[in-house]
């Protein structure tokens, strides 16, 4: 319980708190065991470290070094590689897989490849099929847990460089580790892809505390912008229908869009059978409406069928009871899978209009030469029937010799 400047008495919840006798593995187990198990399983996942700086962000994520400590004081990026691959290796379904690493870090609003220097300023953009991604950032695919700690040290060494080229301070710039997961299974014959973002953020300490000037003051207005859109957007995502969440803020929101998400209930809401039907129908409205925006609304009605029926969204006739237990299903089933699923129809359906408007073209074309060849006939028929005047008929008019 803490109180905020009128004193009034301000109340947080933490699904946790570590006290100063906790290890690394304790935090590791409690946060990351799940995100890794959801990443092998094809949903996304992200853990941010937030703080003052010397807090020990940075050492809870790496730990003293990423190559060498021992097992008490490994970090979290270590473990998570470790876990990622033994998942994989061990899991009797998974046929085949593929890792990628990128990393960036992200200083005064410009993103820079650590995995290649040379590219300082990358470009987050937004596909239909990879939805948000930094374009033209270094992915190295990894085939086991030290070739990724060798190309994490590479990756970290390098921000050290850009440390004494630009006289920044690792501190003083957010560090994004990207593992992009992707494997086959025999269970279903699928393939899954999902990614484990890992954030080391910028230390978050008030400019006016500092006494920063020049070129600090810069990077602490920047870092504090950016954190600033972070809250905003947790913010948004936690009002109940929020009218606009402000991703386009910052980089750091920006790459985190597909990651941060929200879900208003707990999970122990989520199993209270006294539901309301506001969730549902703000979830449906929130799925129809996202399609709309690239789809025409013929094609979002049928969607919306197609969902109901394959229980993704809910009928909005439906009686209440079926409505809870279906809502009970479709949040143990994830929410982050369900919007996934949402993509990819989106993404058939403009693939599939795409192709009747191709088709469409096609026949216009078709019946435009078909056209033109029935004229052309008929000229040719009007020609033939000249040709066909009897011989006898047109002698007297000298047009045809005796
Ligand atoms: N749990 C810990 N055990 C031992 N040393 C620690 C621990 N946490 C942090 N430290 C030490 O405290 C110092 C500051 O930690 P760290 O660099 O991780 O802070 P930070 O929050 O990342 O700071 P910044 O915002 O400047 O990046 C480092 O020397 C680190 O080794």
């Amino acid at each position: 319980q803490f109180l905020d400047e009128r004193d009034e008495d301000v109340i947080f919840s933490f699904d946790k708190v570590f006290y100063d006798d906790a290890e690394q593995s304790d935090v590791y187990n409690f946060l990351a065991v799940p995100i890794v198990a959801d990443a092998v399983n094809g949903i996304n996942g992200t853990i941010i470290s937030y703080g003052q700086t010397g807090a020990g962000k940075t050492y809870s994520m790496e730990g003293p070094s990423i190559l060498h400590c021992n097992e008490l004081k490994t970090g979290l990026v270590q473990r998570v590689v470790n876990d990622l691959f033994e998942c994989l290796r061990t899991s009797e379904d998974i046929t085949t897989w593929t890792v990628k690493l990128s990393m960036v870090e992200i200083y005064l609003e410009k993103v820079r490849d650590l995995l290649d220097l040379s590219k300082d300023n990358l470009q987050i953009k937004e596909s239909k099929s990879q939805g948000i991604f930094i374009y033209g950032a270094t992915e190295i695919s990894i085939m086991n847990s030290s070739d990724a700690l060798e190309r994490l040290s590479e990756g970290i060494a390098n921000r050290a460089v850009g440390e004494t080229q630009m006289n920044l301070a690792s501190s003083r710039s957010h560090c994004v580790y990207i593992f992009s997961v992707q494997h086959g299974s025999t269970a279903d014959d699928k393939v899954r892809a999902g990614k484990i973002v890992l954030v080391d953020l910028a230390g978050s300490e008030k400019v006016e505390k500092t006494g920063a000037e020049g070129r600090v003051l810069d990077e602490a207005k920047t870092i504090n912008k950016s954190l600033s859109a972070l809250g905003n957007v947790i913010n948004a995502l936690t009002t109940a229908k929020p009218n606009h969440v402000p991703y386009r803020d910052s980089k750091l929101t920006r790459i985190l869009q597909d990651f941060i998400i929200t879900l208003y209930r707990s999970q122990s809401e989520v199993s209270d059978p006294s539901l309301d039907s506001y969730d549902h129908d703000d979830l449906r409205d929130r799925i129809l409406s996202k399609l709309r925006l690239s789809l025409k609304e013929e094609d979002v009605d049928l969607l919306e069928e197609l969902f109901v029926q394959e229980g993704i969204i809910f009928d909005p006739d439906a009686a209440v009871p079926d409505i809870d237990l279906a809502f009970q299903d479709v949040a143990s089933r994830q929410i982050v899978s369900l919007v996934q699923t949402v993509e990819e129809l989106t993404e058939t359906v403009q693939e599939l209009t795409d192709e009747n408007e191709k088709l469409r073209h096609q026949l216009e074309f078709a019946q435009e030469i078909a056209a033109r060849a029935q004229c052309a006939t008929a000229d040719r028929s009007r020609g033939a029937l000249f040709g066909f005047v009897p011989a006898a008929v047109l002698r007297p008019f000298g047009f045809v010799p005796d």
